[in-house]
């Protein structure tokens, strides 16, 4: 029997080839039950360092290190099987050098068997996207709205809305895109941007708040959920978690003080004994 046999991973060869054809579908993950539950639904799976502001309460994205990847991505591969998993590369662990990035992209796919890397950033990282590639890393690039860049940019509010910022990031895109880039995601971006850019780059553009005109989807997880407090506007929340969570908590809490809970079929009786 091949040991390919099951159902194998999707590759970044895989993705790139998407272009044109069938939209790329993907949602981020940051532990193994989530990942194994998206499993089977998405082409792709982002550990993304969201995971800092949604699993750990951070403000931004900025402190998030190598070994918050490491442990959550590790998780995520473990929980799934098909999947093409890639894992955020986190601020200030890769913009000093490519050698810099090199060393830190290598060691997350050795310690979690994520399939590739993604980082910030357009011309000023092209270089970088090269050097990776070059040496068997597939990247995938993030323009438009880059959040590790917090505080140069002082918010979260879309870009390319004015002719010179769009042009910037249709520039930024085809930098990495011809640096090797398997696939650019395309971040709060107007509409015409996230359009000029999918027509203009060989591979598939992956929207969040980047319109339909662009070769795929991501989101984050507990957002589309509704386990996110607030949401940016490009998020449509397909379920309402939240508040299923707390009803569920409130009604534990109510039966346990009425000593309702637990009931006769979640106590284990003695063992009886057998009498010869
Ligand atoms: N939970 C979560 N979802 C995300 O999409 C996400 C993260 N976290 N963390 C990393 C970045 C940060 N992102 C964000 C965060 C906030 C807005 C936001 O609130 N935007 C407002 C406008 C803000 C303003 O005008 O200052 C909006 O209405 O879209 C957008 C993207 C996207 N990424
Ligand atoms: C929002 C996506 C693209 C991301 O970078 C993240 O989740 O960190
Ligand atoms: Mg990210």
């Amino acid at each position: 029997m091949s040991v390919q046999a099951e159902a194998r991973r999707m590759s970044a060869p895989e993705i790139r080839a998407r272009k044109g054809g069938a939209p790329i579908v993907s949602l981020t993950s940051y532990h193994a039950h989530t990942a194994q539950l998206l499993d089977s639904h998405v082409d792709l799976i982002l550990v993304g360092d969201s995971l800092g502001m949604v699993m750990h309460g951070l403000e931004t994205t900025v402190p998030v290190t190598v070994e918050m990847m490491i442990v959550h991505g590790r998780a995520v591969v473990r929980g799934t099987k098909r999947a093409l998993i890639v894992v955020d590369l986190p601020f200030g662990s890769y913009e000093a050098s490519p050698v810099e990035a090199f060393h830190t992209a290598a060691r997350i796919l050795k310690e979690t068997g994520a399939g590739a890397v993604k980082l910030e950033g357009g011309v000023r990282m092209a270089e970088t996207v090269r050097f990776l590639v070059d040496r068997g890393v597939p990247v995938m690039g993030h323009v438009g709205l880059t959040p590790q860049a917090i505080n140069t940019l002082g918010s979260f509010k879309a870009r390319g809305r004015d002719d010179a910022e769009a042009d910037i990031i249709v520039a930024d895109a085809r930098a990495v895109a011809e640096a090797g880039a398997f696939s650019v995601v395309v971040e709060a971006v107007a509409e015409p941007v996230a359009r000029r850019i999918t027509e203009e780059i060989a591979p598939p553009t992956i929207g969040i708040g980047g319109s339909a005109a662009c070769d795929g989807q991501i989101l984050v997880l507990e957002d589309m959920l509704g386990l996110s407090p607030r949401v940016p506007k490009f998020v449509k929340r397909y379920a309402e978690l939240g508040p299923a969570i707390e009803a569920a908590v409130s009604q534990y809490a109510d039966e346990v003080r009425a000593r309702t809970f637990p009931a006769a079929e979640h106590v284990y009786a003695p063992k009886v004994r057998k009498v010869s």
